[in-house]
């Protein structure tokens, strides 16, 4: 029997449980799924990307990244639960089939390793990765602060012990700079969504400027129909915008980076809740979160696959 069906997916895991989760589901799904190693943290942990393929070469892409930040648990585990989905409906659901008939889907599940490492082993509310430099005595950077677009501009820190600090210099992080090389030399991205947890908000760019991005109406009216898709699974209530407007300005991140790369359809989730467990989302709440937030991803995919 595939251990991957054994597999408790209403458990959060450490790290090694995740990896050896991973390697299980290349070996029980090798016929659509890969393991790429885009990296080491700075830590020297590896980073893992999965790839779903059927074929082609650099067939247009779809990147989906979990756990940037280490204690948003929820994304990882949601993140896991979706790459089972993914494997399990090909061939059943005409979305997604259709969708990897065209297009290949990266999933990096653990973005940031050596801090979800850190939340399992001493500060389980460790949000940054755990870089350090000389003559600075504050551990990490924020991850999701470090991206070369509008980065050092307001909504993100100087200051190293800050939650938000930018670090040093874009992309000055291996976590950030594994993926940067990754998407810029494959080329053919067409779709990013880089999930967070908690608000229960589906956003796009831009997070650095109240400046609407071009295509905004389109986005808009996506993330209008993705969250009425999450809606009807549980009733989960989202809210959707432009980052800086309906969040608020940060500076560096993923998806404007990846907006300004060319990657026209770049989302941000912040999955359940909204503030009652916050980062101490109840295991018993993955699976229902999961099956949400997997209604909204294909409501993107098909819209990608379709312009
Ligand atoms: C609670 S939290 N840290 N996930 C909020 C998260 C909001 C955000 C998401 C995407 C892009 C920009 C900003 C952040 O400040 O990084
Ligand atoms: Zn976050």
């Amino acid at each position: 029997e595939r251990s991957t069906s054994s597999f408790s997916y209403s458990s959060y895991h450490t790290l090694d449980e995740i990896y050896s989760w991973i390697d299980n589901l290349v070996t029980e799904y090798s016929d659509i799924v890969s393991k790429i190693h885009i990296g080491n943290s700075f830590e020297n942990r590896s980073i893992l990307v999965l790839k779903f393929s059927t074929g082609g070469s650099q067939r247009p892409a779809i990147w989906i990244d979990t756990g940037i930040h280490s204690r948003e648990w929820i994304t990882h585990a949601t993140g896991i639960w979706i790459a089972k989905k993914i494997v399990s409906e090909y061939g059943k659901d005409c979305i997604l089939t259709d969708t990897l008939k065209a297009m290949d889907i990266f999933i990096e599940l653990v973005t940031n390793p050596d801090g979800f490492a850190f939340t399992h082993s001493m500060n389980r509310l460790w949000r940054k990765n755990k870089s350090s430099r000389p003559g600075i005595f504050c551990i990490g950077v924020d991850l999701n602060r470090n991206w070369k677009s509008g980065f050092g501009g307001n909504g993100s820190n100087n200051n190293p012990c800050s939650e938000t600090y930018r670090g040093p210099f874009p992309q000055s992080e291996p976590e950030v700079a594994a993926i940067v090389d990754f998407i810029t030399v494959h080329g053919n991205f067409k779709a990013l969504i880089s999930i967070h947890s908690y608000s229960q908000m589906l956003m796009y760019p831009y997070g650095h400027s109240l400046e609407p991005v071009l295509n905004q109406k389109e986005l808009y009216d996506l993330a209008q129909e993705a969250v009425k898709a999450l809606r009807k699974v549980n009733g989960i209530e989202y809210i959707f915008g432009s980052i800086s407007t309906t969040l608020y300005v940060a500076s560096g991140i993923t998806v404007d980076w990846a907006y300004d790369m060319g990657i026209k359809y770049a989302f941000s989730f912040e999955l359940r809740d909204t503030g009652r467990y916050g980062f101490l989302l109840p295991a018993s709440q993955i699976v229902p979160t999961a099956q949400e937030t997997w209604m909204a991803i294909r409501t993107i995919m098909k819209h990608t696959l379709n312009h």
